[in-house]
């Protein structure tokens, strides 16, 4: 089942959506059943983001990402996804990071790239693109029931903020803004359970193959 077919070479598949749509889920899972290489971008940002918290100026902390900057435990809070955002709107903080990208998505075996702008900057080729969307409601419940579930004290008001300030800004950039590829297909997750969405994305993918 996680055998890559030789075909696979070079094989693309971008996942693109707001926050909490569920494209980490169904990416990981979709490498996992292909054999994939998986890469969540939003962690290259969200490394940016920490550091800026820290006091270090995003384009020089986008130019000095060193892979241990991606394992930080403290990556998935809220703060750093705010952080996150607004370092992701400077054009330099983007650029610097592209060349890491698009040397993943060009690994042997194929690669699942997710974030906001894989299907229209970072692999305009890819032979799948998917853009995960859900309502911004259901989308903070299931972030809020992530946090609570980790420990983090929140409430869902705070994220369905977070979520819509986070999308406005994502939406609204002048550089590589949050938007579906004209050739991506829209999957809505708002009514499907995890295994369905993984399931349709699954079968999407094998009609490209
Ligand atoms: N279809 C779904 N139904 C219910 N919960 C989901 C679904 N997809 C994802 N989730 C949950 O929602 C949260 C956010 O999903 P995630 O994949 O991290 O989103 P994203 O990568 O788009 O931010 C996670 O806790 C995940 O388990
Ligand atoms: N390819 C990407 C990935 C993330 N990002 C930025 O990084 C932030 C955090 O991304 P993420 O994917 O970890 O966020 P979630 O969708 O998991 O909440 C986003 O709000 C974007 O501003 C981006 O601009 N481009």
């Amino acid at each position: 089942m996680t055998n890559a077919p030789v075909t696979t070479q070079g094989f693309t598949v971008a996942i693109d959506g707001p926050a909490a749509s569920g494209k980490g889920t169904i990416s990981r899972a979709v490498a996992e059943h292909f054999g994939f290489a998986h890469l969540d971008t939003g962690v290259l940002y969200r490394a940016v983001g920490a550091k800026v918290i820290l006091g270090q100026d995003a384009e020089s902390a986008a130019k000095t990402l060193v892979p241990e900057d991606l394992t930080n435990p403290d990556l998935r809070t809220p703060d750093v996804a705010q952080a996150a955002s607004m370092a992701a709107a400077v054009p330099e903080v983007r650029a610097a990071l592209v060349d890491f990208q698009r040397s993943f998505a060009a690994r042997a075996g194929g690669a699942v790239l997710d974030g906001r702008d894989i299907g229209t900057v970072i692999c305009p080729s890819a032979q799948v693109k998917l853009f995960v969307t859900a309502t911004a409601d259901v989308r903070a419940r299931r972030r809020f029931q992530e946090l609570s579930g980790n420990g983090l004290e929140t409430s869902f008001e705070e994220v369905l903020a977070d979520v819509q300030a986070r999308d406005a800004r994502d939406m609204g950039r002048a550089d590589a803004p949050l938007k579906p590829a004209h050739d991506a297909i829209e999957v809505d997750t708002s009514d499907m359970a995890i295994e369905d969405a993984v399931a349709a994305a699954i079968s999407l993918i094998k009609a490209a193959m």
